[in-house]
């Protein structure tokens, strides 16, 4: 490993070394949240508000941290979230995070606006890909996305539901991210002629399609033989309707980047659960940077959570070994805190290691 890694502790120090790397419009981009950034706050804070109820006198020498979702083995209950743009923290791009998560048991999944393919992506996380779809206003494009994304051999489609609009995120405006001329993103294809006046995340918005509704998402179970996963649900009123359209649910506000003040995944995770009853499975993300914010999203009801901007603090940081970095320290933090809790097996982590 690097010697420089080693110093960095915990995730707030790798962000705030990142944010010495990277250039000020990629760190705007990457850490900024939407108008008043409550909600982002509000996804760490909810963590340190959680307590632990940890049990005494059990045998804890050996200790299992793996799941599985959807069939894919995992060594401990984390992925990698979609990001777009793992070009901008690093040459090698998505390709290098997707081999630091693939080594290390863990899963990758692909943001639609990536700066690699999703073949190259996929080989190098052979079985642990997802890919995540933004649909598009035009729906051809979407679905020559998912068949490539199938062919390829991703396990899994993540369809984002909660941006058909991009939120206000003010950083961005006071120092908007600019991608170099000749950047090729292999998912959105030559600019559409007159668009010239967009910068490039505004672009991309356009391309999305505002009028997205169930009756898509029906549109799309008949376009794939692939388990799809709604992300972006935040009220068991959606989770339920997501488990009667044969969907997983991915709990999320998009790390506080789409709609300030919603609620925070793990406020709403409870009753999501409850709505699911069993049918799918539930994951989350948002805030994620200790090992015991693991273990309480977990005990409350997700088959595992992902993590977005602290994988690219590790890209930036150090490209593959980085993002390896980063998810070693939360899988030892993950452990030692069940361990300290008094829990042997990811199963038998449940809501009495909550204090509600
Ligand atoms: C820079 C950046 C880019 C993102 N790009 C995408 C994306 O392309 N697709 C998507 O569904 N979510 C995207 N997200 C949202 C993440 O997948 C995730 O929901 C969110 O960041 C919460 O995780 P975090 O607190 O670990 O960052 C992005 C987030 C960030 C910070
Ligand atoms: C290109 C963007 C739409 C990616 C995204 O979801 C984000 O920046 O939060």
């Amino acid at each position: 490993m690097t010697p420089t890694l080693k110093q960095y502790l915990n995730l707030q120090e790798l962000e705030a070394a990142a944010a010495e790397v990277l250039s000020p419009a990629a760190f705007a981009y990457y850490r900024g949240g939407a108008n008043d950034e409550h909600t982002l706050r509000a996804n760490r804070d909810g963590y340190a508000q959680l307590k632990l109820r940890p049990r005494m006198l059990v045998d804890v020498s050996n200790v299992d941290t793996s799941t599985e979702v959807l069939g894919v083995p995992l060594s401990f209950p984390l992925g990698i979230a979609p990001c777009a743009m793992h070009g901008l923290c690093h040459p090698d791009a998505e390709v290098a995070t997707a081999r630091a998560a693939a080594s290390l048991g863990s899963l990758m999944t692909l943001s639609t606006m990536s700066h690699r393919t999703i073949e190259d992506v996929s080989q190098a996380a052979p079985e642990r890909l997802w890919f995540q779809l933004y649909v598009y206003r035009d729906r051809e494009i979407s679905r020559a996305l998912v068949q490539r994304a199938e062919a390829a051999g991703a396990r899994a489609l993540v369809v984002t539901v909660d941006a058909p609009y991009l939120g206000r995120r003010e950083a961005i405006i006071k120092t908007p991210v600019h991608i170099e001329p000749g950047t090729i993103l292999p998912n959105i294809g030559p600019r559409r002629p007159g668009s010239e006046q967009l910068d490039d995340l505004r672009y991309f918005d356009s391309l999305l399609d505002p009028a997205l509704t169930w009756k898509d998402i029906a549109w799309l179970r008949q376009q794939t033989q692939l388990p799809i996963i709604l992300k972006g649900i935040l009220t068991h009123e959606d989770a339920g309707l997501a488990a009667q359209h044969g969907c997983h649910v991915w709990a999320s506000n998009h790390g506080g980047r789409q709609l300030d003040t919603a609620v925070t995944a793990l406020e709403a995770l409870p009753e999501i659960v409850e709505a699911v009853e069993g049918r799918v499975e539930v994951y989350l993300d948002g805030g994620i940077t200790r090992g015991t914010d693991i273990l309480k999203a977990v005990a409350l009801g997700a088959k595992a959570v992902f993590i977005a901007r602290a994988a690219l603090y590790g890209l930036a940081l150090a490209g593959e070994e980085g993002v390896r970095y980063t998810l070693q320290l939360l899988q030892d933090e993950f452990r030692l805190a069940m361990m300290l809790s008094g829990k042997t097996r990811v199963s038998e982590l449940g809501s009495d290691l909550l204090k509600m």
